[in-house]
Order: C-alpha cells, then sequence, then structure tokens
C-alpha cells in the first residue's frame, strides 16, 4: 500500500505548510526565551534585582532539563510516542511556566520574603522559567523529527535553517520590543514591566493551536504513508538504544560543539544589552535594538548556509569556520578601546553570521551519525549537554559580574543604578570559541576516519 499511495512529503505545499506551522510554534517559545533580557535594567531599578537574581533566573532554565533529565525523558517519549503527543505536551508545558514567570514579575500576590534564602519573586519565577526551559526544549526536538520526518532526502538543511530563521523573529521580537513597550505601556513613569511577558502569554497559547492544527497533518502524513498510529516492532526504539548513541564518537563531538558554540550565544543574549549600555554608552532605549540586530542576520543567513549545505555539502567546514568566527567577535568585544557603539552595531553582525553558520550545519548533521528511530532521543541529548552550558553560562556570568566587575552603584530618586565592566565576561564568553573550534576540528578528522559524510551535500539525486 505505501509503495503505492504517495506520501504526503512529496507535496511541497504539504511539506512547506507542515514547517511553517510548527516554526510559529516555535517563534513563540524563542520570544519568551528572552523576554525579560532587554529589562535587565529596569528590574535592577524599580524591583530591586541585582545581577545574580538575574543570572539565577535565567539559568533556571536548564534545572529541571539538566537535573531532572527531563529533557531525555522528553527524547525517549517523542521516539517511543510521537511527535503529536510530545509537541502537544511541550507546547502546555511552556504555557504553564509562563504562566507563573508572568505572576512573579506582576507580583499577582505579595511577593516579599524569601524561599529558601531566595527572593520570593526570584523564586516563583525561576520556577516558571525552570518549567518553561523544559517545554521550549522539548518542543525544539520535537520540531526537528518533525522537519526530518518530511524532509529527509530532500531540502533538510534549508528547511531547519528556514525554522531556525523563524524561531530567532521571536528572540530579535523579544530583545528589541520589550523595553520601550514597558516604558510605553507605563503609567506615572513606572514601566510596566509584565507586559511583555502577558503578550508571550497570548502568542504561546496561538502557537499552541498552530500545533494543534499541525498534529491533523501529521496524521494525514502517516495515513499517506500507510503508517499506523501503532509503532512497528522492529523499527520501535528500545531505551537500550541510548547506550548504542552514547557509544558513538560521533555523537559526543557535535554534543561538545553544541554546548560550547550556544554557551557563546544564547546566554550572552541575556546579557547583550546591559553590554550595549554598559560597555558601548547606548541609551535604554535604543539598547535591545542593537542585539536585536544578531537574530535578523539569522533570518536571511541560517536558510542560505542550510541551503548551500544541501546542495553542495561541507557541513563539518562551515561548522568549524563559524567556531574560528565565534572566538574573533567576543575576544574584540573584550577589549576596552574598542567601545564605540558603531563596533558594537558590526560585532553584533559578524555574530549574526556565526550564528547563523554552525547551526545551519550543526542540526542537519545530526541524522547522518544517528538512525532516525533514535532521532529524538539523540537530539534530546545533546539539547541535554547544551543545556548544562545554558544553565551555567548565565549564572557564572551573573555571579563574575556581581562579584568583579561593579564600578559604580547610586541611588538617584531612590532609583539605585549600577554599572559594569564587561572585559571579564566577554573574556568568558571568547574562551567558549576557542574551545569551539578544538571541537569542531576534532569532529572534521572524525568524520574522515568514519565516513558520516558530514561534508557530502545532503539531498539526494
Ligand atoms: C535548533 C537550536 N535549538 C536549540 O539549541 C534548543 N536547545 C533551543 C534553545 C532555545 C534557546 N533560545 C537553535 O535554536 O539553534
Amino acid at each position: 500500500m505505501s509503495a503505492i499511495t504517495q506520501s504526503l512529503r512529496e507535496s511541497k505545499t504539504a511539506r512547506w505548510s507542515a514547517l511553517a506551522i510548527v516554526s510559529f510554534t516555535m517563534l513563540t517559545g524563542y520570544y519568551i526565551n528572552y523576554v525579560i533580557s532587554p529589562l535587565k535594567p529596569m528590574l535592577e531599578q524599580y524591583m530591586g534585582w541585582d545581577s545574580g537574581d538575574f543570572g539565577f533566573w535565567n539559568s533556571a532554565y536548564g534545572w529541571f532539563n539538566v537535573f531532572f533529565l527531563m529533557l531525555i525523558f522528553g527524547g525517549i517519549i517523542l521516539d517511543k510516542i510521537g511527535v503529536r503527543f510530545t509537541g502537544l505536551g511541550a507546547a502546555i508545558t511552556m504555557i504553564i511556566g509562563t504562566g507563573l514567570q508572568y505572576i512573579a514579575i506582576e507580583g499577582v500576590f505579595p511577593m516579599e520574603g524569601m524561599i529558601f534564602g531566595v527572593k520570593k519573586q526570584i523564586a516563583i519565577g525561576a520556577l516558571g522559567f525552570g518549567i518553561f526551559g523544559v517545554g521550549v526544549e522539548i518542543a525544539g526536538i520535537t520540531v526537528s523529527k518533525i522537519i526530518v520526518k518530511w524532509f529527509k532526502g530532500k531540502e533538510l538543511a534549508l528547511a531547519m535553517g528556514l525554522e531556525m530563521a523563524t524561531a530567532r523573529m521571536g528572540t530579535a521580537l523579544a530583545l528589541a520590543l520589550p523595553l520601550p513597550m514597558a516604558k510605553a505601556l507605563g503609567t506615572g513613569g513606572i514601566p510596566n514591566i509584565s507586559a511583555p511577558v502577558m503578550l508571550g502569554l497570548a502568542l504561546l497559547v496561538a502557537g499552541l493551536i498552530a500545533f494543534i492544527w499541525y498534529t491533523f497533518m501529521d496524521k494525514k502524513l502517516e495515513a499517506s504513508e500507510g503508517i499506523s498510529d501503532e509503532i512497528n516492532e522492529e523499527d520501535a526504539f528500545k531505551v537500550s538504544d541510548i547506550f548504542v548513541i552514547i557509544s558513538n564518537k560521533g555523537f559526543w563531538l557535535l554534543a561538545l560543539l553544541c554546548v560550547l558554540f550556544y554557551s557563546g550565544i544564547f546566554p550572552f543574549l541575556y546579557y547583550a544589552t546591559d553590554l550595549m549600555i554598559n560597555k558601548y554608552a547606548v541609551g535604554e532605549d535604543f539598547a535591545g535594538a542593537i542585539p536585536s540586530l544578531l537574530p535578523f542576520g539569522t533570518i536571511l543567513l541560517t536558510p542560505l548556509f542550510g541551503s548551500i549545505y544541501d546542495r553542495k555539502g561541507k557541513g563539518a567546514t562551515i561548522m568549524l569556520i563559524g567556531s574560528i568566527m565565534l572566538l574573533c567577535v567576543h575576544a574584540l568585544f573584550t577589549i576596552p578601546v574598542l567601545n564605540h557603539y558603531i563596533i558594537a552595531v558590526a560585532l553584533i553582525i559578524l555574530l549574526g553570521v556565526t550564528f547563523s553558520l554552525v547551526p545551519s550545519a550543526m542540526w542537519p548533521s545530526v541524522p547522518k551519525i544517528i538512525p532516525e528511530k533514535q532521532l529524538g532521543t539523540a537530539y534530546a541529548l545533546i539539547f541535554w549537554v547544551q543545556n548544562w552550558g545554558l544553565m551555567g553560562m548565565p549564572l557564572l556570568i551573573g555571579l563574575v559580574l556581581e562579584k568583579y566587575c561593579i564600578t559604580s552603584q547610586e541611588v538617584v530618586d531612590g532609583v539605585s543604578k549600577i554599572s559594569y565592566d564587561y572585559t571579564l565576561p566577554m573574556a568568558i564568553f571568547a574562551a567558549t570559541g576557542l574551545l569551539a573550534i578544538g571541537i569542531a576540528l576534532l569532529l572534521k578528522a572524525e568524520d574522515k576516519k568514519k565516513g558520516y559524510g558530514l561534508e557530502l551535500p545532503n539531498i539526494q539525486k
């Protein structure tokens, strides 16, 4: 039957529509991921936060994924039960987590006092961000698996690049919008800091609705391929497959490259607005606009590099070039005399190129190393390793800022203002680039040895 009926994935309209729908769900998650980043100065001025609080909240993203292995369970559920159930669960989890963050920031109930030595507002919000982190990460692996399902042997890297590009529009929005929005909706000179989070909640609900729509397409795809809801015994994922995945050296090199590279990007974005204010003397209203150029750049370039990988190959080389650029950009950010805002703009644009190169080649390379039935778990394991960095790096940078980088602290009209020197934090980010280069070289060598085909095109003629 499956040989006679044409698979729905053969229809261009169907597969690109499926991609558009799930990409929108990811966009809504990526918005919430960074919504409080540009609000850092306001949170310090009006809510009494310090950099340690900010770092703690952002590091909560990885708590449950890393310590309770939620991501790995998510990956196993994905491989065992399928994309529809897992994607819906992930979208609902994002909404629950964001609801808690909203409650904390809006102060729906009194936020005075401490919980386990942490300010109540920070503890509740961080718990929410931790739950959200489980949802968005599991949504990420689900969407990666969905894309492989529709695009294997076709424009896989282009499709993944377009998904990331769409998701990054959420990041760009989150970096550019919240600060002016909070100011515009404030009253009596006091900004409305919770309004951008409320907007995110509404977006997440729209993302859930979009995913429900996708589940119908997914059912149609399976019907067109003669696949029933039952996963057949031979193809079914077994827990023992985890050992097969983790005994693969190529998998580990990809996972290490992932944690190092992404630790130099995503956690950097949490602090980028503050960096613009403190190092480049950019006004608060404008400061988020410069880092928001980074995701904007990736919107065009990730699909472009993905398409090059699809047609020409050179995946391992692309990842190596991206790692070298990561080191160069962060090293230039550390140099104190290079403090004109034009330099910041130029470096952010270059970082956008870097942030297009590595992801465009990294994610479509996973199916070249791991078979499809283990893909959900493999992506989950890679994200799990990555989450150590996404959790540890914001915490580290927050603590370093708090302990070694305060240059002045003043209270003007009852509002406190802290200034920071970002040289040391930026040197830490540069170190991630240096280590990533080493791993990218090892991956290139391993590919040559094992013949994964990372340098070969994805499109099969
Ligand atoms: C595809 C890749 N996704 C990830 O790295 C996930 N762990 C999600 C991270 C979300 C943080 N904003 C990517 O976005 O490049």
